[in-house]
């Protein structure tokens, strides 16, 4: 590994003092691997999670450590949904769940890929929530739309703006998170480009782009609505200093979480707002910074779009779509630039308007839930992992883990004489991982291109692993 930068040790001894050496160590030593698990899609005991797995994450009861890293690409499991691979420190957003109270909400995660915090989430959000996962990096939001969809929370929407340009939808959501984009020195022991590319005059640039960032979240916040800080570097200018930044600009009040002591979560490094600090010498993660606030004022009903004239005929729905999902009548259904039908809860419906209004791109929205070619209706590969697809509408054939790999890495599977044509939904374990279309005497695999496995030769070596 390349040496720490001579001006991050100075810094890191004086504001740890004591501690810094067993930190400077800790910088050394390999990075814990864990992994979180949808409630939703997968119960305890399933492929990566028999690996041996030495404790729980504290502050998470969804996480779990792996003694060892195995090949994910390889699991099938973990294409479809079942669980993610995150740093352990960054399941303390759990932490939040009795703050967000029992009604639903509005939520904005604007820094949101590849989607961990974001996956996160749906699993603490009230019932009938929405979340919108932004990014800002067309790239970013591609891999974001991709894990978002395969975690399957029907009321998503996945958009990609820059927050000065999505702020002009003004104060719409009930909570945000902004997981900044930051110098990345919780990075310097896993990545030894972090290292290199470290600089302060990186540190100062990023201060400014955060404060831009959290200046921009503000005017989407609700008044009484909870913002998020976090980050994954140590200096205290991109952390309590921007905390400082938003009580000194905005009208925030900090709020208190309840930590227990033993879980070595560190307090704040300056001023007296609480803010919780991860440091790879006393917890089993990477270095993290979180802090919350709540924006003064009582909440609003956003007003209403405004229409903007007579909007063009709408193509009619397709009458045998809706069975696709369970409970179509809860859904507005419509057709999106994508070709596909989508099934938007009200709520969802609304913010993609106002998205839309606002001149702002989306990947996805809501469940996206088929469409019409010629006499067919086929079934969108995201249906097959929304948690609402109503899977009476289609015959299934269960794969074994290579027919399920063979299928991820899109290449042609078996023929199923013993089903009926059309389409076929593909499980592995009982878990949807698309779709297939019989022919009798062939079977076309609609696997997504983008999503394949590209290495499916070295498989192999981790069917040990994983089975
Ligand atoms: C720390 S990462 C987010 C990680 C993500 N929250 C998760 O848990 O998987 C920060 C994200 O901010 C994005 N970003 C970069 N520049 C940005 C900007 N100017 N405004 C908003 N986001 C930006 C990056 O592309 C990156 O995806």
């Amino acid at each position: 590994m390349t040496a720490l930068p001579q001006d991050f040790v100075s810094m890191m001894r004086s504001l740890l003092g004591d501690e810094a050496e067993a930190f400077f160590g800790s910088l050394d030593t390999t990075a814990p691997v864990s992994v979180r698990r949808n409630p939703n899609k997968l119960g305890i005991g399933s492929t990566v999670m028999d690996l041996p797995s030495n404790t729980l994450v504290p502050w998470c009861p969804l996480g779990t450590y792996l003694v060892e890293r195995p090949s994910f690409t390889h699991d099938p499991v973990f294409h479809a949904g079942g669980y993610y691979v995150q740093e352990a420190s960054s399941m303390f957003l759990w932490q939040l769940h009795p703050l967000l109270g029992a009604a639903p909400i509005r939520a904005l995660d604007l820094c949101a890929s590849p989607g961990g915090k974001s996956t996160l989430l749906t699993n603490i959000l009230p019932e009938g929530s929405v979340l919108v996962s932004n990014e800002v990096i067309h790239h970013r939001a591609n891999i974001l739309a991709e894990n978002m969809t395969k975690w399957g929370y029907p009321a998503g929407i996945v958009s990609e703006a820059d927050p000065d340009k999505l702020k002009s939808v003004g104060e719409l959501f009930d909570f945000i998170l902004v997981d900044a984009p930051c110098s990345g020195e919780g990075m310097f022991r896993k990545d030894d480009a972090a290292r290199t590319e470290w600089s302060l005059q990186n540190v100062e640039l990023c201060v400014r782009r955060q404060q831009r960032i959290l200046s921009a979240a503000w005017e989407m916040l609700q008044p009484g609505g909870l913002l998020v800080y976090s980050t994954c570097t140590f200096n205290t200018q991109e952390n309590e200093d921007n905390l400082a930044f938003l009580l000194d600009t905005f009208d925030a009040t900090p709020v208190a979480l309840d930590v227990p002591t033993e879980w070595q979560i560190a307090p704040q490094l300056k001023g007296d707002a609480p803010a919780y600090r991860f440091f790879p010498h006393k917890v089993k993660g990477e270095g993290f910074f979180f802090c919350v606030v709540r924006k003064a004022g009582e909440p609003h009903t956003p007003k209403p779009l405004k229409s903007k004239g007579k909007k063009p005929a709408e193509k009619e729905i397709p009458h045998g779509i809706k069975c696709f999902v369970h409970h179509p009548e809860r859904y507005e259904w419509r057709w999106m630039s994508d070709d596909y039908v989508h099934a938007l809860t009200p709520d969802v419906h609304d913010l993609a308007e106002r998205l839309r209004s606002a001149g702002v791109r989306m990947h996805t929205a809501g469940i996206t839930v088929g469409m019409q070619k010629g006499k067919d209706l086929v079934p969108a590969p995201a249906l097959a992992l929304s948690l609402e697809m109503d899977d009476h509408s289609f015959s299934d054939i269960e794969f074994s883990r290579d027919e399920a790999l063979t299928y991820l890495a899109r290449q042609s599977v078996t023929t199923m004489p013993d089903l009926p044509l059309g389409f076929v939904l593909a499980t592995f374990r009982r878990r949807p991982l698309g779709f297939l279309k019989n022919l009798g005497t062939r079977a076309n695999n609609l696997y997504p291109q983008d999503w394949r496995i590209r290495h499916l030769e070295s498989a192999e070596d981790c069917t040990a692993a994983i089975n």
